[in-house]
């Protein structure tokens, strides 16, 4: 059953950023196409809606264990394995592979008369992208004298992550600014302390590893992409411009959240360990639906590939002493430039111009940075490109438009909320976690709207707080981890089921792998007086970031992915007992 419901305009005072842009004098009324099947029209909960009827797919919500998510799927689509030649004379086996984003609603055109009309000029729907694989494109030897060089040196970078907030644990090893680092945050590059140290390091690394970059990656690259790397002229070669190792490991960084590689027009990603052997999961691709699907790559595998492909690392520890997992990987970023000047607002713009939806979503965080255009200009046009690639099918930028809309993000768009919500259900439909957490954000709002006029403490089981959590769910089915760590606060205070399940809540956190999540699983342990686990999770937090003086700002920078503008405090309604989340 389709229903709508308006979102009120009201005026509260209240602390939270969110719920003030909600609900501030200019909300307008809300037009959330949504099954709420329980809910009156007016939006109210009939007394007859119990969330055991409400589902997610066959499972009813609140229902969903970390179990549950998938376990991590090795990639097998390669549609040609070759040898390639290179203009040097040496051969390299290659095996490409292709991956497809898929979207529902701009491919069958059957979905709600909102979306439709919010696409109704979208044209062909290109989403494709492939990479290669170079197996053994290192030799295991000098895997294993780089490995040994970095295994035991304690000081690798710990500052924020730019895709996830959280610390690099990385050191480059090249770099155009390498030493001129002040006032950024690769601090040991600029202090006396570790410098010595870290240039003997980084000449032993590059002893080993520029032989490779020589003969074999930087040939491959150019040879591979002629139009990007090799036909503008000598000056615009492909050149690895940045080059860096990058460790994940049990008990601190195990992930690096989903991603496009804006700022490369070519990537390298060399593996220094061995799946199956020291870690499970890795470098995963992002695929048709969504899911994560990894490369099963052994020490010296290189994985090549462009801006357009979707991709992220999680590491799973292995079923064997799954405290020793470990992945090391090296990571190349090519620029089209032998000075590594950055032309990167070249890389899209034809293809944008042409009508690529991923394009235009990659192109709009570029339109800055072309020479001499004017601010307003620059404005118009990220609009315009975002516009144009949320309904070609891209969610990325679905989703910005969404919290643009929102005013989550700098925009002179009016705030509007049935936008918004519009727009994060055409990131749904693009399989973009991201939807499924904004439209939950959207749904607690009103429900603890709706709370603080009613004076009423059901809320914890009303309609909206079962949808929104339908839609954590579906959103850590496919990887958010923000909603993980959501569904963690659901069963501590027992939203939706009526049960605190404290043993559920910690799993969630944990599964979440945010530092916060760490944090709180090590309160819940300390309050039940198991000190060894809540010094292990809180170690655990800490190696993550809790508590760092940036984790916060990083944080909103980031979101729970590369794009700023979400939450991870959801404005929960109050619970059944009368207490509330905290804000972390
Ligand atoms: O560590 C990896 O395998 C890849 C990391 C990555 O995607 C990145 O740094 O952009
Ligand atoms: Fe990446």
């Amino acid at each position: 059953m389709k229903l709508y419901f308006l979102f009120q305009a009201a005026c509260f005072t209240t602390t939270s950023i969110s719920l003030n842009q909600l609900h501030g004098a200019q909300a307008q009324p809300l037009l959330v196409e949504e099954d709420l099947g329980c809910l009156n029209d007016d939006g109210i909960t009939s007394d007859t809606c119990r969330p055991a009827s409400s589902t997610t797919g066959d499972k009813p919500v609140g229902s969903l264990l970390p179990s549950h998510l998938p376990e991590p799927v090795v990639f097998t689509n390669f549609v040609e394995n070759t040898t390639v030649s290179l203009s040097n004379g040496r051969e390299v086996q290659v095996s490409t592979g292709t991956v497809t984003q898929i979207n529902q609603f701009a491919n069958s055109g059957t979905s709600s008369s909102t979306i439709n009309s919010a696409t109704a000029n979208s044209e062909s729907i290109n989403l494709a992208t492939e990479f290669s694989v170079l197996p053994q494109a290192l030799s295991r030897s000098s895997v294993d004298n780089v490995l040994s060089i970095l295994q035991d040196y304690q000081y690798l970078d710990e500052d924020p992550d730019t895709v996830d907030g959280m610390p690099t644990y990385e050191i480059f090893v090249d770099s155009p600014d390498l030493y001129q680092r002040q006032g950024n945050n690769k601090v040991r590059d600029s202090d006396p302390n570790f410098l010595p140290y870290r240039i003997q390091l980084r000449e032993k690394l590059q002893a080993i590893l520029q032989p490779y970059l020589t003969t074999v990656l930087t040939p491959f690259v150019q040879q591979h992409y002629p139009d990007a790397c090799s036909n503008k002229g000598p000056s615009r070669a492909c050149t690895p411009c940045y080059s860096l190792i990058r460790r994940y490991r049990h008990g601190d960084r195990v992930s690096h959240a989903t991603h496009h590689d804006g700022h490369a027009i070519v990537t390298v990603v060399v593996s220094l360990s061995d799946y199956g052997r020291d870690y499970r999961g890795g470098l995963y691709v992002s695929t048709g639906f969504g899911q994560h699907e990894f490369m099963a790559l052994k020490k010296g595998d290189a994985v090549v590939h462009q801006s357009t492909l979707l991709h992220g690392v999680k590491v799973y520890d292995k079923l064997e002493e799954p405290e020793t997992t470990q992945r090391w990987s090296w990571i190349l970023w090519y620029r089209d430039s032998t000075a590594c000047a950055d032309y990167s607002y070249e890389w899209f713009a034809d293809c944008a111009q042409r009508g690529s939806p991923l394009c235009q979503q990659l192109h709009s965080t570029k339109v800055g940075s072309v020479p001499g255009i004017d601010a307003k200009d620059a404005y118009n046009q990220v609009l315009d490109l975002n516009f144009a690639a949320a309904r070609g099918g891209a969610g990325g930028s679905a989703i910005k438009v969404a919290r643009a809309y929102l005013q989550q993000l700098p925009s002179r768009l009016e705030f509007d909320q049935t936008k918004a919500a519009e727009f994060f259900q055409m990131a749904i439909q693009s399989h973009h976690p991201d939807g499924h957490y904004g439209m939950a954000h959207l749904l607690l709002a009103q429900a603890q709207l709706q709370q603080q006029q009613h004076q009423d403490n059901m809320y914890y089981q009303d309609a909206l707080v079962v949808q929104a959590v339908a839609h954590l769910e579906s959103a850590a089915q496919l990887g958010h981890v923000y909603a993980q760590f959501n569904l963690g606060m659901v069963h501590t205070y027992g939203y939706v089921t009526g049960h605190i399940n404290g043993t559920l809540a910690a799993s969630w956190f944990i599964t979440s792998g945010l530092p916060e999540g760490y944090y709180v699983a090590a309160q819940q342990a300390k309050a039940v007086g198991d000190r060894e686990r809540y010094a292990q999770l809180g170690q655990r937090a800490h190696a993550l970031g809790f508590m760092a003086p940036w984790r916060k700002q990083a944080r909103q920078h980031t979101g729970s992915g590369g794009a700023a503008g979400v939450d991870l405090n959801l404005p929960w309604p109050t619970a059944m007992d009368g207490r509330q989340p905290p804000k972390l």
